[in-house]
């Protein structure tokens, strides 16, 4: 028999999936109904006329309203595109043990949710979280069998870099605050790529795939692929995300939330599973450096000022303690 490239979610989780055959599918958490959640336009917003007054208008104002929204012409071209998730597949294709073992990117992979003790725990995929500055290592990744996937990534990082720091520079403005901070701060050896597979899932309709979260960095930058699944919150409800060939998706994480005392939302944001449809992503997370101060300038400020590396410690510590991210919550004044 061929090695399986899918992890075995159902053999290592069995008790978490038998107990969700036992109560007929009905979760112990309240789920809003599929059928209910609608599908939304998200703001687009064409970066062709560079930095007018009026796109940086809209980016603040998406921002603002719904802490994500689309991009178009953002000069990241079809090929480049193209080849990131044609190196996504090639990786992802690859037996599920040598995964694990995967000298590349060392300690990068994740599959499923080992800590989870019900199905509203568990998410339904796979991941490399890479930190940038590994993808450009020589001594991680300089192989030749993933020489290919090194040279895409890198051209694939300094452009998501750049258009990062372009909508951050902008974002910045806005609250008359000076673009200077990100391009101090934020460089391409301390920002992050998740590069997302979604196996179909035979189970339920109802699981994961990635459960609800929000992003714990300054913005995300997301490639998806056409199959859909992406769900976010807007006015307190779900709404699901129509996938646009064209478009790339920016969402706000809640290290802006904080720097902006509040006025860009870091929202949450979840994805469901394919019955049938393998679904691919990859994220650019703007990250700081571990030591760089999230403080807004406002007063009065909503959140005590904390550093990247205070924050991501109280993350992992209330995942380890409570099960869960607490987030922002945790730095209310
Ligand atoms: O795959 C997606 O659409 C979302 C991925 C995501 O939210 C993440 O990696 O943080
Ligand atoms: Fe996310």
């Amino acid at each position: 028999m061929l090695a399986s490239d899918v992890p075995p979610f159902v053999d290592k989780h069995a008790l978490l999936f038998a107990s969700h055959r036992h109560c007929g599918g009905e979760e112990q958490h309240s789920r809003q109904p599929e059928e209910a959640v609608r599908e939304c336009e998200l703001p687009v917003v064409d970066l062709a006329a560079g930095e007018e007054a009026e796109t940086r208008a809209e980016i603040a104002r998406a921002a603002a309203e719904w802490g994500f929204f689309q991009v178009v012409n953002h000069g990241i071209g079809r090929e480049l595109l193209e080849a990131v998730r044609a190196e996504q597949a090639k990786l992802f294709g690859l037996p599920f043990e040598e995964k694990l073992r995967c000298e590349l990117l060392k300690d990068s992979y994740r599959w499923g949710t080992p800590t989870a003790t019900s199905l509203a725990e568990f998410s339904w995929s796979e991941a490399f979280h890479v930190p940038l500055a590994a993808v450009s290592d020589e001594n991680v990744s300089a192989d030749g069998e993933h020489a290919s996937f090194r040279a895409v990534m890198e051209r694939f990082a300094a452009a998501v870099t750049r258009l990062g720091r372009r909508l951050t520079g902008v974002l910045a403005e806005s609250l008359g605050r000076t673009r200077r901070f990100f391009d101090e701060n934020c460089t391409e050896r301390t920002c992050f790529l998740r590069l997302n597979r979604y196996p179909p899932c035979p189970v339920s309709p109802e699981v994961f795939g990635l459960v609800p979260h929000t992003d714990s960095d300054f913005l995300t930058i997301l490639y998806q692929d056409e199959v859909g699944g992406l769900q976010l919150m807007k006015d307190s409800r779900w709404v699901s995300v129509k996938p646009n060939p064209e478009a790339l998706i920016i969402n706000i994480g809640d290290l802006f939330q904080a720097w902006s005392n509040g006025v860009y939302k870091s929202v949450e944001h979840k994805v469901m599973v394919n019955a049938v449809k393998d679904r691919y992503s990859v994220a650019f997370f703007l990250c700081p450096s571990y030591d760089t101060m999230i403080e807004s300038s406002e007063e009065p400020s909503i959140y005590r000022k904390f550093t990247f590396g205070q924050y991501r410690q109280q993350v992992q510590e209330d995942v380890k303690i409570i099960g869960h991210k607490v987030g922002l919550r945790r730095f209310l004044l």
